[in-house]
């Protein structure tokens, strides 16, 4: 069998310009979002993308997203701390947009790092010829990176070659993530598991193992407001006092930490509606642990 290669690829790119779609895209069906955070709390993986002998783990580069702030020597090392940590740094521009400040800014910064760069230019089934060209051209002006990837996320062209380079700068290493484990972990199990690390944080002895969190509702209020609906299953009486807490307090705590982390992973508001139920030796329940997903 010929060696595994994995390794961490680091995204930037200005808002909207598609880094969501990609990483769908790459991580096709063979794919488990994930929600815990390997090595360090700070990196925010978007997907994992994982073939018969390769694994790239893709992951957000922060420091560099919010062009508008000040290039301050903290956020540079924050940034070359990631760099130094991922295999290689892939670049995305709007090509619907063209070069901004915002692409400048993260160019300047990357332009830094001994890390690879790749650079794409996304939405390009939006372009003609001559466009793109021209985004192509000022791209390459950015004098980051060696090559220039012309795609389209949504449509899924030009997706292999970069894959295939990518791939190249994987290190030869075990995988990080177990690849049986990519069960298309839906959205809602995702958000579950988010809720329920939280309540993990906050509970002792026997309460963890006792906790299971169902999604009942996810609903689109507006375009920036989702309501969340979701139950924290105990199996005690006791346990759902525990979880409640005096004045409810515990579960404020809880429901405030876990809107946090779903705002962050979901990119927006929530509201969210979390309350305790007891539900009866659920772990020794068939129909609840197959609805669970739990084998
Ligand atoms: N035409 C076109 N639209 C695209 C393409 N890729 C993404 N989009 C659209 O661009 C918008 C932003 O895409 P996202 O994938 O959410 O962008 P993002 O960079 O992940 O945004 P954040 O998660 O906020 O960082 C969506 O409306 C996508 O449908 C593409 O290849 N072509």
């Amino acid at each position: 069998m010929s060696p595994t290669h994995s390794g961490f690829v680091a995204l930037a790119g200005r808002p909207n310009v598609g880094k969501s779609t990609l990483v769908n895209a790459m991580v096709g069906h063979k794919v488990a979002i994930v929600s815990d955070k390997p090595q360090t709390t700070r990196r925010a993986i978007r997907g994992v993308a994982t073939g018969p002998d390769w694994q790239l783990v893709l992951v957000d580069l922060p420091g560099v997203q919010r062009p508008r702030d000040a290039l301050t020597t903290r956020m540079q090392s924050r940034v070359e701390r990631e760099l130094a940590d991922s295999d290689a740094a892939l670049m995305l521009i709007n090509g619907l947009e063209g070069i901004g400040p915002g692409d400048r800014f993260i160019a300047d910064a990357l332009r830094k790092t001994s890390t690879p760069v790749i650079v794409a230019v996304n939405k390009v089934d939006k372009l003609n010829d001559a466009k793109l060209m021209e985004v192509l051209q000022a791209a390459a002006d950015l004098e980051v990176g060696d090559d220039i990837y012309p795609i389209s996320a949504r449509k899924g062209t030009g997706l292999e070659p970069l894959l295939d380079r990518l791939r190249e700068l994987l290190p030869e290493g075990p995988f990080y993530y177990d690849p049986s484990e990519e069960s298309d972990q839906t959205e809602a199990t995702l958000l579950a598991e988010l809720i329920r690390e939280q309540v993990l944080r906050r509970t002792f002895q026997e309460v963890p193992h006792a906790v299971e969190v169902v999604i009942d509702d996810i609903e689109e209020v507006r375009d920036d407001l989702l309501r969340v609906t979701a139950f924290i299953w105990v199996e005690t009486d006791s346990q759902k006092g525990i979880l409640i807490g005096a004045q409810g307090k515990m579960i404020k705590t809880i429901g405030t930490a876990a809107r946090r982390e779903l705002q962050r992973e979901l990119g927006r508001k929530v509201h969210l509606d979390l309350s305790v139920r007891v539900r009866k030796d659920w772990r020794g329940d068939d129909r609840a642990l197959d609805r669970l997903g739990i084998e």
